[in-house]
């Protein structure tokens, strides 16, 4: 089994406007749209296209959550969702005029029994299973949380983490199966620019060297940098395309990664899923469709 953890899940209200986006403006939106978002939810709808079934795990609240639950299991996805008493499940918002502004909200008020309750559903995540811990941790959260989970569950478990370096770095040490930053910040978080692959594979080494198994670096229109346990490193290009809208592209890849391996339990083939994956996200609007998947895979050749 797969499951996503996603410690603060969200609506992602998209919109549109025609005019460039000022502080202080008064605009009126010429499109918009509500998705059920947080990077495990992203995670586990495009394994739900990609054919694989997974749980999706996390905190919701208030009417925000409702719709959030709603959409979810509309998406044909499990879940197991903690219900939480204050606040309400953030609404996210992204303003597209010539480029994208992201606001993302707090979250609700998680309690320490809310918590417990998280970790009994992660307690019975059994040998060989899946866990994808995956987006930001909110300020109501203690902030070792993913320590926690991560400790909660039975060896064995191949565990992904998909947050920013400053949240994983912690957590190498335990040895997680997969993390995956992305380019922008990995560069933020070690204070200097990794300005031609051959710095962002040594990059990618180093974060392995401190305990991760493999290591998946995005680069957006550039593709990604893989690094495997056996010292494999790959660049690996896109399949082409311009990215017209880039929610959930990066979430995408680790699904695309997870369901090749289950199918190949080959590193290499699965990081070429990953970037394919990707990349038919960034090109779509939404989560993309399997058939759009292979499209772009099959374009990318043999390796
Ligand atoms: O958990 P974070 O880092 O705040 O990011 C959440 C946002 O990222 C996404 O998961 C896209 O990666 C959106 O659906 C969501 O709004």
């Amino acid at each position: 089994m797969i499951y996503t953890v996603t410690s603060s899940p969200s609506l992602d209200l998209i919109v549109s406007l025609s005019s460039t986006l000022e502080s202080g403006g008064n605009f009126r939106a010429i499109e918009e749209e509500l998705r059920p978002g947080g990077k495990g939810i992203n995670i586990s709808i495009m394994l739900k296209n990609l054919g694989c079934n997974s749980t999706a795990l996390g905190f919701v609240a208030g009417f925000s959550g409702d719709e959030l639950m709603r959409m979810t299991m509309a998406s044909g996805i499990n879940t197991g969702f903690i219900r939480v008493r204050r606040g309400r499940t953030r609404i996210n918002i992204r303003i597209k005029d010539t480029k994208e502004t992201k606001i993302n909200g707090l979250g609700p008020t998680v309690t320490s029994d809310d918590i417990n309750y998280l970790i009994n559903k992660i307690k019975i995540i059994k040998e060989n299973d899946i866990l994808v811990l995956a987006g930001m941790v909110p300020p109501s959260l203690p902030q070792d949380i993913y320590r926690t989970f991560f400790e909660n569950i039975k060896a064995g478990t191949k565990v992904i983490i998909d947050t920013p370096p400053d949240v994983f770095a912690p957590l190498l040490e335990l040895k997680p199966f997969l993390v995956k930053p992305n380019l922008y910040e990995l560069q933020d978080f070690l204070q200097k620019e990794l300005s031609d692959n051959d710095k962002v594979i040594e990059a990618a080494r180093a974060i392995r060297d401190k305990g991760a198994q493999n290591v998946l670096v995005s680069m957006g229109k550039n593709g990604a940098v893989f690094v495997d346990c056996e010292d494999n490193a790959y660049v690996i290009a896109t399949p082409g395309g311009d990215a017209i809208d880039r929610t959930g592209a990066g979430d995408s890849m680790i699904a695309g990664f997870i369901s090749d391996y289950l199918e190949s339990a080959d590193l290499k083939s699965a990081a070429y899923m990953a970037v394919a994956t990707g990349a038919a996200t960034a090109t779509y609007k939404g989560i993309a469709p399997k058939e759009y998947v292979r499209e772009l895979r099959e374009c990318m050749g043999e390796i």
